[in-house]
């Protein structure tokens, strides 16, 4: 018997609707594996934590998750009660970051009954492969002076070990799927860092000599996955780049509300943490039409992680023939609410297995 101690952290919004229903599925799953034991640790952190305790997480926090084999997260931001900055660099940045979860993988790819708003959308399959613990998002810098005289730094930093790593990562991968690797830059206008990127990319290539490389500009880029997403393989960015691609990447899917993606930590010290693409969206918190199909392949993705693929597969083929047969969330354009698509999808994987 496999058993895998999970630490649950809905967070905010509809990551509280969404995230159980995800693990109804994953009941489902370990059900019908028979050799699958999930054990489920619950935490309550969160904005309204924050309001009662003035911190997003206990100061044991990091010592509670370290103790599981993977985050389960749903999604963290409540503008209303916490300041951004303040909710997500307190837990979902802070996990990410103390828990040295460098690389954070995307994928953007049709999947089977979800119409892409593009026109002709080929048979896009692209993995957005972004770095995680630095570049943009960095608590490098300051504040200084009021009113008029204010002065604000933000630095970026670019450590020639992490983006070595996660280039060599997105080499590695796109070596697996027998792809290719475009590098997101904006040498043009960063003219420190991203010139910088630029030389390790060229660097870390001669490892991988086999695998077609080019670099793009970011606003280029941006354009490709709309204009060309079909040309696109494995897509190497920086925190912020890799972002802002992944959100595109889920719009040109269908809706951000079905992109999933994993932090990974590669040296085994810390867990990793699996949790879809989209925020909190505070507009549609209550209404019980959250498309949960984001944090449910999100699980398919920790299922893989942990060599299960068989029963990531059997996920996946079940959320396809569940979104076949049009019971899908209005922000795919059906009309079925939360807990009816999980149903369905959970009766497909009953049947499947
Ligand atoms: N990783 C995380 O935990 C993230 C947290 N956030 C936080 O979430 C809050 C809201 O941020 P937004 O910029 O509005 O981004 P968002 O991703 O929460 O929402 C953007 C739009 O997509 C829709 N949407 C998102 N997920 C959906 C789903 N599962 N089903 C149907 N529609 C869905 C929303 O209704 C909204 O119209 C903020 O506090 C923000 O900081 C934002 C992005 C990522
Ligand atoms: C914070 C955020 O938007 C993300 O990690 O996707
Ligand atoms: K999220
Ligand atoms: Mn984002």
């Amino acid at each position: 018997m496999k058993k895998l101690d999970i630490s649950v952290i809905p967070g905010d919004g509809i990551g509280k609707e969404v995230v159980p229903e995800a693990l109804r599925v994953l009941d489902t799953i370990a059900k019908v594996h028979g050799g699958l034991t999930l054990n489920y640790t619950h935490y309550p952190w969160s904005s309204e934590y924050y309001v009662e305790h003035g911190k997003m997480m206990p100061d044991n926090g990091l010592d509670l998750l370290s103790q599981s084999d993977a985050i389960f997260l749903g999604a963290v931001g409540d503008p209303s009660l916490v300041k951004d900055h303040i909710s997500l660099g307190g837990l979902l940045l802070k996990i990410r970051r103390e828990f040295e979860q460098v690389i954070n993988i995307r994928p953007a790819k049709q999947i089977k009954g979800i119409v892409s708003p593009l026109t002709n959308p080929r048979d896009f399959d692209i993995m957005i492969v972004r770095e995680n613990s630095e570049g943009e998002y960095s608590s490098s810098g300051g504040r200084v002076h009021h009113g008029i005289d204010e002065i604000v730094v933000q630095n970026s930093i670019f450590t020639k070990k992490a983006v070595s790593r996660v280039m060599e990562y997105a080499f590695e991968l796109a070596r697996k799927r027998n792809g290719h690797l475009t590098s997101a830059t904006k040498s043009n206008g960063i003219v420190h860092s991203m010139p910088f990127w630029d030389d390790v990319l060229a660097e870390v290539s001669q490892n991988y000599k086999d695998i077609p490389t080019k670099s793009e500009h970011i606003d280029a880029l941006s354009a490709f996955f709309i204009t060309k997403p079909h040309t696109l393989d494995v897509v190497v960015a920086s925190n912020l780049f890799g972002d802002i691609l992944s959100d595109i990447g889920a719009a040109i899917m269908g809706s951000i509300g079905i992109a999933p993606a994993g932090n990974i930590n590669l040296n085994g010290k810390y867990p990793s943490m699996f949790e879809p693409v989209h925020g909190s969206a505070p507009d549609i918190y209550g209404k019980g039409i959250a498309n949960p199909v984001g944090q449910i392949w999100t699980a398919k993705m920790m299922l893989d992680h942990f060599d299960e693929m068989e029963m990531g597969t059997v996920l996946l083929h079940a959320i396809e023939q569940t979104l076949q047969s049009g019971i899908k969330t209005p922000d795919i354009g059906g009309n079925s609410n939360t807990t009816e698509v999980t149903d369905a999808i959970i009766a497909k994987i009953e049947e499947l297995a």
